[in-house]
């Protein structure tokens, strides 16, 4: 079924449906690998000595605040950017580094950037079979149109880019990432042209067609939730360097340090002292492996481990405001001891009244303490 969209008013309109599950043309998953890749822009460090190796077939997702050398990173493995410094390989065979330099044409690699970057004067069809210049035009078409019918828009292979909305034009620009059938698929913020309520669709769309086609695919998101979403394994970065790999359960569990736990969720910072093994807070004594008295630390939790009962269990609190933002409450609430109020997200937080007196303890699973870094490492 397609739904005819208005010009004006396009991402309000039902979308047109996607394709059937299954009928993406598969390819040869590659592996990439970064060995120790540096980048500096005139001497400014983008990329700082990054080793990882993305598995065949796998979905990883580099994530980071802007600014963290994640394009730079994308880009050098698309062959757009020469590093300063390491080796990038594709199936262990060097395709950057000291001794290679294949062009971006010669990697096997798809590029989709966020701007989906269609030419506004060729057709779909037309768009979709750009980089397939090794085919005959008419094998051209017919993989373009294969690539259209799994993004379900091949009724559209002859109609121009104009007439399509935001999202399907993502689509058509997921349609020609594939079309190739690229042993590594680079993604930069595939999604983040999308309104809230298409991308969750489209992302889990997105996802169903890599693994149809079986890609190794790197995505880069400053989204936590996206990564989550969409990644195997993420690969938070900071200040050109990676932090911490791993699947979502591991960053969000076992988080290396402050900065991997302050990016996935809010956190209450809270005093401590340090012990061995543990630390000491005005709430109780908490679990800490590695810390040693006379450690500087950081100490929080997060709100959802923050639990709010009667006057009596636990510390002495006072709820200071209440905001539901859907599904949960926010509770500030004053606790004795601590110059800042403390934040709980909770359901059924409609019991405690502005002002209410209240017990407060804490969930030791979302107690996490590290001893402090240096800020500029
Ligand atoms: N062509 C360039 N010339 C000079 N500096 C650059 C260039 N491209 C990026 N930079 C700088 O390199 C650093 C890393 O940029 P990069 O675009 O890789 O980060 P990012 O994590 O992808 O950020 P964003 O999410 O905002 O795209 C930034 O400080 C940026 O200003």
């Amino acid at each position: 079924m397609t739904v005819m969209t208005k010009p004006d008013d396009r991402t309000l309109v039902p979308a047109k449906r996607w394709g059937v599950r299954g009928t993406a043309a598969a390819t040869i998953a590659a592996r990439l690998t970064f060995e120790h890749v540096s980048h500096d822009y005139a001497g400014l460090a983008a990329v700082r000595d990054v080793t990882l190796a993305v598995e065949p077939g796998e979905v990883l997702c580099l994530l980071g605040h802007s600014g963290c050398g994640k394009t730079t990173l994308l880009r050098i493995a698309a062959g757009v950017e020469r590093q300063s410094t390491g080796r990038v390989l594709i199936n262990e065979r060097e395709v950057a580094g000291p001794n290679a330099f294949l062009p971006p044409e010669k990697r096997g690699v798809g590029l989709m950037f966020q701007d989906y970057a269609l030419f506004p004067h060729l057709t779909i069809a037309d768009n979709v079979a750009f980089g397939l210049t090794h085919l005959a035009k008419s094998e051209a078409r017919h993989e373009a149109v294969v690539a259209l019918t799994r993004v379900g828009l091949a009724d559209y292979a002859d109609d121009y880019p104009h007439a399509l909305s935001g999202g399907e034009q993502q689509r058509v620009a997921l349609a020609r990432a594939i079309a190739p059938r690229p042993g590594v698929l680079l993604m930069d913020e595939p999604f983040s042209g999308l309104d809230r309520r298409l991308r969750d669709a489209v992302r889990d769309e997105t996802l169903s067609v890599l693994r149809e086609t079986r890609a190794t695919c790197v995505l880069v998101t400053h989204d936590p939730e996206e990564a989550m979403r969409m990644g195997d394994r993420i690969a938070l970065m900071r200040k050109g360097r990676l932090v911490q790999l791993g699947g979502a359960d591991d960053l969000y569990n076992h988080p290396a340090d402050m900065f991997v736990a302050r990016f996935f969720s809010e956190l209450n910072e809270i005093d401590a002292v340090a012990g061995t093994g543990e630390v000491e807070t005005a709430f109780g004594r908490y679990a800490a492996p590695g810390i040693s008295p006379g450690d500087a630390l950081d100490v929080c939790v997060r709100p959802q481990g923050v639990i709010l009962g009667e006057p009596g269990e636990g510390r002495a609190g006072r709820v200071l405001r209440r905001r539901f933002i859907g599904e949960v409450d926010l509770v500030d609430v004053a606790v004795e001891g601590l110059d800042l109020p403390i934040k709980a997200r909770i359901r059924d937080g409609g019991r405690f009244a502005v002002g209410m007196d209240v017990g407060v303890r804490l969930d030791e699973r979302d107690v996490l303490a590290f001893a402090r870094q240096d800020d500029d490492s």
